[in-house]
């Protein structure tokens, strides 16, 4: 089992802005979920777990050692796969992946050959691997996101926006290859969208401007909403009214029609209690009046 485990870490930049805000996380074997809005803080915060830069304060140990004092130890078992990696046009996908393992120091050529051929066949590209990358659909793309990602077995591997332009079978098809992956290794999946991080992760924290405002198992946190969930359907007119009036967590275009959902303990007049998601969890959190 591998463990990421997160301390009390704070980093300002030079700019002034405190972009990570006395974070504490423990991350274990399993698809973790990050979910936050755009400038959160997300990146940032990846870049210092992977030694990329310093925290000003706190501690981040990777199975014991320490990353801020010896950054190569979670480097050497690491993997990324960003938001947009470059491909070499005119180049096959499993030459490009062979090409990546020599820069991951996969340098025995019996073992890296055996290496690429597995990892092509593990995220289905097999059938493709003499075709060139730059020709690839987005899921296809993203799949062999994940091969280089693997290159050299790492323990820990991030994930950067990963389903965002793929479409719903793709969306799908990767994110039962992460679920499969994550099995053996810490998977950090860093998004904005609800709905992977609830298909996805055995646990989660949402990150909001530099803080962690809430973490834990997504279905405990849904639980928590039991009975407090109200939704109507209103007039877009209507809206400010409601704000003003109720603890509206979000609102929803349907048919032409507005659904708000609002969160209270007392039953507002003439709603509908309706069961938690956990989109409510991510918007009550980042929308915390009178939660
Ligand atoms: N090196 C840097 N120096 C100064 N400010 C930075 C630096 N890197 C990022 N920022 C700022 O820190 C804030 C958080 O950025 P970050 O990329 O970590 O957020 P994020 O949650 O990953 O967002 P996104 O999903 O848009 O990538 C942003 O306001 C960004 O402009």
């Amino acid at each position: 089992m591998n463990h990421l485990s997160i301390k009390n870490i704070s980093k300002t930049y030079n700019t002034g802005l405190k972009v990570i805000n006395n974070i504490s996380l423990d991350i274990k074997n399993g698809v973790f979920g990050l979910l936050g809005p755009n400038g959160a803080g997300k990146s940032s915060l990846m870049k210092t777990i992977v030694g990329l830069q310093h925290a000003d304060s706190g501690t981040i140990t990777f199975n014991g050692a320490d990353v801020s004092a010896n950054p190569n130890e979670i480097k050497k078992h690491l993997g990324f796969l960003p938001q947009d990696f470059g491909v070499y046009p005119k180049t096959s996908a499993y030459d490009l992946l062979n090409h990546m393992a020599i820069l991951k120091g996969v340098t025995n050529a019996n073992e890296r050959k055996e290496q690429v051929l597995a990892l092509l066949e593990k995220v289905n590209l097999f059938q493709q691997r003499k075709k060139e990358v730059y020709t690839f659909s987005g899921g296809m793309r993203q799949r062999f996101g994940v091969a280089q990602a693997l290159l050299g077995n790492p323990k820990i591997v991030i994930v950067d926006e990963p389903t965002a332009g793929l479409d719903p079978e793709e969306r799908n098809r990767f994110n039962n290859l992460l679920s499969e992956i994550g099995t053996e290794i810490i998977i950090i999946l860093s998004t904005h969208l609800v709905e992977d991080v609830h298909n996805l992760c055995a646990n989660m924290a949402v990150m909001h401007k530099g803080s962690i405002l809430v973490q834990g198992n997504p279905a405990d946190l849904i639980h928590k909403l039991n009975n407090r969930i109200w939704q109507k359907q209103i007039n877009k007119t209507e809206l400010a009214y409601y704000q003003n009036e109720t603890n509206v967590i979000s609102s929803q275009f349907t048919a032409g029609k507005l659904n708000i959902r609002v969160l209270t303990d007392n039953p507002p007049f003439n709603f509908q209690s309706v069961p938690p998601m956990l989109e409510d969890v991510y918007f009550a959190t980042l929308n915390p009046v009178n939660t």
